[in-house]
This record gives structure tokens, sequence and C-alpha cells, in this order.
């Protein structure tokens, strides 16, 4: 079958220019910032996508002109559209000079990632390559310039800026001060709430994109229907209208995000960690089984609502209601373990606040407690109740497995619990209380012990 590319398909208009630089190619970016950016129209606003990790989506991209398809997957419909704004494509790793031209290029006015949350680290690698950018861009051009975080991380703008000021304090002082100094006058770090349900592409997708196109695709991703983007309206050189493809602007992103992470992003975690030890494959299975269902309600409906400033003009019930209906559409097949990766970089942001919050408000958020104790058995025991082999995917992989202790302490729930609690990376920093909080031991040994196999 041909492929996907300018001389098989009759692309709409493209971007004359690139105006994004964006670094993490996933699947996220492309159904997402990209499909916004296409729909708010303007030539000077092509991407050029930047893959850190691995050369595969730009090896997957360049053969296509940088054209891919969305495969939108709704419960009763799907549909299927070729996106043309990806301009230009580079693996920094073997492209450095073009990496940095990008950077320097005035015509490029915002920069923005994609790179999950492990990415946000003060010693990460993407930190480093986004601080030697804005380094060549003041030593270059000095335009001003926007760096976007588009990462499911609270306050993601404020926390990008904080880790990009530490990486510059970390330089030798003739450089790093110089760099500070242009980065307080010229780069905005504006904050973003990012949503749209967006599962790795499989071979099945591929093959329905095929048939639908009459063309190959290996770069295609698909997603559900709903997509939403609130964006802090603080941008240092122009942006494009994103209004018009039905992004809003706020002062008030904050609030938006806490809801997002702790009501959706919270409950898919519980749905992947209690459905996959069930040995559901995907999140609509997790969520058509009534005591996972039980569970996901009493964490958005008990334990998170109440702990939330729910944004003005938000109906809180009917979003909760969205959610469930958004996760139950099984022509997704978003894997449970795929939600399940890096638990460790994701509890805090999901579901601690809100187990603190519950705390000190004297309830005992159950639900939210179900999810982490789910996430300890997960980890523990590397099972399903059927005895399959469960991923643990996690940068702190070996650290949580000797933390959840030896084979023979398995047996205990105390231990696991004990041993994960210790775990500073996650129950450190704003959460340390939780480590010592009786109360919440006593439920996640209870909990940990109902979840371990060999209970019904
Ligand atoms: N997929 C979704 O449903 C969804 C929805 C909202 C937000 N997001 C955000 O987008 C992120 C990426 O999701 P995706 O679906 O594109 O995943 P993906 O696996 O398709 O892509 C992940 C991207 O992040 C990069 N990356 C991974 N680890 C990195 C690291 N340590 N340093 C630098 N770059 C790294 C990879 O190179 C890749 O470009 C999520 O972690 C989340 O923060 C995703
Ligand atoms: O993409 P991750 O790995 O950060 O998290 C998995 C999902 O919870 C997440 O991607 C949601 O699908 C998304 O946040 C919905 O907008």
């Amino acid at each position: 079958m041909r492929r996907l590319s300018e001389a098989t398909y009759a692309a709409g208009p493209r971007p004359e220019r690139v105006g994004i630089l964006h670094l993490g190619l996933g699947a996220f970016h492309r159904a997402h910032q990209a499909v916004f950016t296409e729909d708010a129209g303007a030539a000077e606003w092509g991407i050029c996508g930047v893959t850190q990790r691995s050369a595969t989506v730009a090896d997957q991209l360049r053969p296509q002109d940088c054209l891919y398809s969305v495969l939108e997957r709704g419960r009763d419909a799907v549909d299927c559209r070729v996106v043309g704004v990806v301009r230009d494509v580079l693996f920094a790793e073997a492209e450095p000079e073009r990496l940095r031209q990008r950077f320097s290029d005035p015509a490029v006015r915002i920069v923005s990632l994609t790179v999950t949350e492990k990415g946000y680290t003060k010693d990460a690698a993407v930190v480093d390559r986004l601080v030697r950018g804005l380094d060549a861009r003041r030593r270059g051009s000095g335009a001003p310039v926007t760096v976007l975080c588009c990462d499911n991380l609270t306050a993601n703008g404020r926390t990008l800026r904080r880790l990009v000021q530490q990486h510059c304090a970390a330089l030798p002082p003739a450089d790093g001060e110089a760099l500070a100094e242009w980065i307080a006058s010229n780069v905005r770090f504006p904050s973003t709430m990012v949503d749209r349900i967006v599962p790795a592409t499989t071979a099945e997708d591929r093959a329905e994109v095929a048939a639908r196109l009459g063309l190959a695709d290996e770069a295609a991703v698909v997603a559900e229907p709903f997509r939403q983007w609130v964006i802090e309206d603080d941008f240092a050189a122009g942006r494009p209208e994103w209004e018009r493809a039905g992004a809003q602007f706020t002062g008030d992103v904050g609030r938006f995000e806490t809801m997002k992470l702790r009501l959706l992003n919270g409950t898919h975690s519980l749905l992947a960690y209690l459905g996959a030890l069930r040995g559901h494959d995907t999140i609509a299975q997790a969520v058509a089984d009534p005591d996972i269902a039980e569970a996901a309600r009493g964490l958005l409906e008990r334990d998170a609502l109440p702990t939330l400033a729910v944004p003005e003009g938000v109906d809180a019930p009917g979003y909760v209601a969205d959610v469930l209906e958004r996760f139950a559409n099984p022509a997704l097949r978003h894997r449970t373990t795929q939600v399940a990766m890096d638990g460790s970089q994701k509890l805090p942001l999901r579901l601690l606040g809100t187990i603190r919050d519950r705390l000190a408000a004297g309830r005992t958020p159950v639900y939210a407690a179900r999810a982490v104790a789910a996430w300890m058995v997960y980890v523990a025991v590397g099972r399903d109740r059927d005895g399959r082999p469960l991923p643990l995917e996690d940068p702190l992989a070996d650290r949580l497995r000797a933390a959840a202790g030896s084979a023979g302490e398995r047996a205990a729930g105390k231990a696991i619990v004990d041993g994960l609690l210790a775990v500073r990376e996650v129950f450190g920093g704003d959460f340390a209380e939780l480590a010592d909080h009786a109360e919440l031991r006593a439920v996640l040994e209870e909990q940990v012990r109902e979840l371990l196999p060999g209970r019904p």
C-alpha cells in the first residue's frame, strides 16, 4: 500500500513558516495542540516537532512530509482527519545544530513541551535542552519567546520556570546569571490545562486508518472526540488564535488544572490499578466492573470534589458525569497498564492532594486511599489476579520493588505499606506528613490486605 505523503494525499493549505518548536512529539501533542493550531489556521504557526529519546516518530513522519492522521473514536462513530500543521521534525540527539537554529530563529515564538511528568526535575535532560536552547536564542536573535508547558502538572508553567531558574543557577555564574536575567525579561511561562484522552496507537488503529485513507500512515494517532485546552493568556511574542479552535483563555488555570488532575486523572489512575489487578485490559472494561465503578464514583464525588474550588462556570456534577462517560467509551481501548505507568510521578499530583486535604478536614478519604493501595499492590505483586504479569514502568521501579519488600514479606499488607510510604520521592515534600498519619496507614493496610491475591 502507498504511504501517506504530499504526493499521495491532497492536503489542504499548510502553514508556510514554523512558529512553534515542540519538544516531545508524542501521540498527545499530535492529537491535541497540533489539532487546535491547525484549526486556528495561520500561515506563520507551523510546528517543528522535536523527538528526544528516540528517532522513531521523526522516522515515521519524514517520509510522509510530516502528514499524519488523527483517528477519532467516539462511542458510536469514527472519524479520520489528516493533519498538516507539522512542517518539520528533528531528532535532538542527532541534529543539535538544527535544533539550535530553530531555537534562535525569531520566527519561532513559542516553545511548547509534552515530555511526561518525569521530564520535570531540575537535572532532567529536557530542562537542560531547553536552557541551552534559550541560551542560543539569547546569544542569537535575542527575540522574546513563550515556553508553553502542556503536561499534566499542577501550575505547569510556574513549575517549569522554577526548574529553568534552578538550572541556570547551577551553571557557571558568568553564563548562568546573564541567562537568568535575559529569561526573566524575555521569556513567559503561561500555565495550561490540557485534556484529551489519547491512548497509544495500536496496529488495529493503523489498519483502520489505512482502510479509510487507502494509504499507510505510520504516524497515525487515536483520540476520543472530546478536547479541552485552558491557557493563561501571558505570551511574550504573540500566539495563534487558539480560541477560534475552542481553547479557553483565563487567568484561573490553576483551578482548572487541580480539578482535572484530582477528578479525571486521579480516577484514571484508580481505574488503571484496580482494573489491572482484576485482569481488565482497558479503562473501559475497568469502569464497566461494578465494584470498580463504585470506587471511581466514590473518589470523584466523596473524596476529590469536596477538596476543590471549582472554576466559575463549571458544572461540577456534569463534569463528573462526563468524566465517567468518557472513560466508559469502549471504542478507545486505553490500556490500564499504559495509564499505570510512572505511578511514582503521578500519585502526588493526582491523589495525594485529595488525601491530605480530606484528612485535614477530619474525613477519611477511603476511595483515594484505595487507589493508592491498588498502586502499592500493583508494585509489590506485579501480577493480576489470574497470575498474568503486570509491567512496572516507572523511573523508580527498582527502588519501589525493593521498598515493597521481599517475596516473604509480601504476604503482609503492613510491610508493603511501611516500605512504600518510606519512599520520599512519592510521600515527601508537601506530602511528608502522610507517611506518619496513623489513620491513613491503617486504612491503607486494610485495603492492601483486601487487594492482595487470594481474595475474591
Ligand atoms: N495521552 C494523553 O491522553 C494525554 C492527555 C493529556 C496530557 N498528556 C500529557 O502528555 C504527555 C505525553 O503523553 P503522550 O500520550 O504523548 O505519550 P507518548 O508516549 O506518545 O510520548 C511521550 C513523549 O514524551 C517524551 N518523553 C518521555 N519521557 C521523557 C523524559 N524523561 N524526558 C524527555 N522527554 C520524555 C517522549 O520522547 C515522547 O515524545 C503525558 O505524560 C501527559 O503529561 C497526555
Ligand atoms: O499521559 P499520562 O501518562 O500522564 O497519564 C495517563 C492518562 O491519565 C492521561 O494521559 C489522560 O488520558 C489525560 O490526562 C486526559 O486528558
